[in-house]
């Protein structure tokens, strides 16, 4: 296993006139044996970061290194991708479909030639302990979606890599099977302590397996910390919406208090500050009530609510302060809601986050002060 220590790491792709700085300045040092996430919506320098570090790019700037070992430097790489001990998997399901699960598993090691022998003794050690052992003669269209995942999974860890890179990993696997792809994963990468860095543009990948993430915004780490830091934290708007749901409305602050409408308010998390904001609040910090109090919750006032509709085991409903239609928030509620019907909006003000006109959680920052 290897720690990866990353130093101003840069890749400026030229498009004709046209630089693209797809990495844009990154240091950082993942430790030996953690489960690393790079979150990033799309085009933002997910994937180059990766092959970076996996040494299919150069690096315009910057250095490389796994342990304390060079691997590449400014526009050279020093150590080739085939001798950096690693394991790249882009797709958990991509098993090739006319080999038996011992080729899949033996074709790494055939490939990085690999005596016969000793492919046979590893293949048999990695199938027994992941429970393959019964299945080696079988093709993949004869395995069950779990038997798959672990065949591709003993395909990547059976040249015992000291780092395992992953790019979207589980993108095209099913909903049902991708819950049991990425908990598998995580057992595997914590019984190990195998370095693991995943990126991908979908939070529940990153939230379920690493324990640590970078959220990678236009070539750089816009905030790096644990995952529910960075769901509960976010440095900014951005970040907020990569996390998750999250309702954003524009908020006026005011005497202590944050008025969603004139009508509609929370009190301010931050005495010190007044002016206009935009207030972040995720689905489930939200809920409506015939009641004015719930635990944890603050009343807020009265909405009305417009739109009701099943998505994913909830009903998501969107609801408007009656004194203003303009503003709209979204509720996660166990039954449906009747549109029209009036409710008491109640808040978790504990949760709530403010931005300010440069996206900046501002939340409890005691600086900035629009007074
Ligand atoms: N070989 C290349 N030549 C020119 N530009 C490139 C090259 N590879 C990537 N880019 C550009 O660099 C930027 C970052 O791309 P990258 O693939 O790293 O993003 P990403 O976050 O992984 O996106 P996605 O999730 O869509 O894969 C993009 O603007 C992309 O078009």
């Amino acid at each position: 296993m290897a720690s990866v220590r990353v130093e101003n790491l840069k890749k400026i792709f030229r498009r004709g006139k046209i630089e693209v700085r797809a990495v844009d300045g990154i240091t950082i040092t993942i430790p030996d044996g953690q489960a690393f996430g790079v979150l990033g919506p799309s085009g933002h320098g997910k994937t180059t970061f990766l092959r970076l570090i996996a040494g299919l790019e150069v690096p315009t700037d910057g250095t490389i290194y796994f342990d304390d070992e060079l691997v590449s430097a400014p526009g050279r790489i020093v150590v080739e991708p085939e001798h950096r001990g690693i394991a790249m998997v882009f797709q958990l399901w991509a098993l090739y479909p006319n080999m038996t699960v011992y080729d899949n598993i033996a074709f790494p090691l055939r490939n990085a030639k690999v005596p016969k022998s000793e492919i046979d003794k590893k293949v048999k050690e990695i199938a027994e302990e992941l429970g393959l052992t019964k299945v080696l003669n079988h093709y993949p269209r004869e395995l069950s979606g779990g038997q798959m995942q672990r065949t591709a999974i003993a395909r990547a860890l059976v040249k015992n890599p000291r780092l395992l890179l992953m790019d979207e990993p589980f993108s095209n696997l099913d909903a049902a099977v991708r819950d049991s792809a990425r908990a598998l994963v995580r057992k595997i990468q914590r019984e190990r302590k195998l370095t693991t860095i995943i990126v991908s543009h979908d939070p529940a990948d990153i939230f379920s397996i690493a324990e640590v993430a970078g959220v990678i915004i236009n070539g750089k780490f816009a905030q790096v910390s644990s995952p529910t830091d960075i769901y509960d934290n976010p440095a900014n708007e951005v970040v907020a919406k990569l996390g998750g749901d999250i309702n954003i409305v524009n908020v006026t602050v005011s005497g202590g208090f944050i008025y969603l409408s004139s009508s509609v308010k929370v009190p301010s998390p931050n005495p010190k500050l007044e002016g206009k904001y935009r207030l972040g609040v995720r689905p489930e910090d939200v809920m409506l009530s015939d009641s004015t109090d719930a635990p944890g919750m603050t009343f807020a006032g009265k909405v009305k609510v417009k739109v009701s509709s099943y998505v994913a085991g909830v009903f998501r409903t969107v609801v408007s302060p009656i004194d203003d239609d303009s503003v709209e928030l979204m509720v996660n509620m166990g039954g449906y809601v009747e549109p029209g019907s009036e409710k008491n909006l109640l808040i978790r003000t504990q949760k709530i986050k403010l931005f300010d006109e440069n996206g900046e959680n501002v939340t409890l920052s005691a600086l900035k002060t629009n007074s």
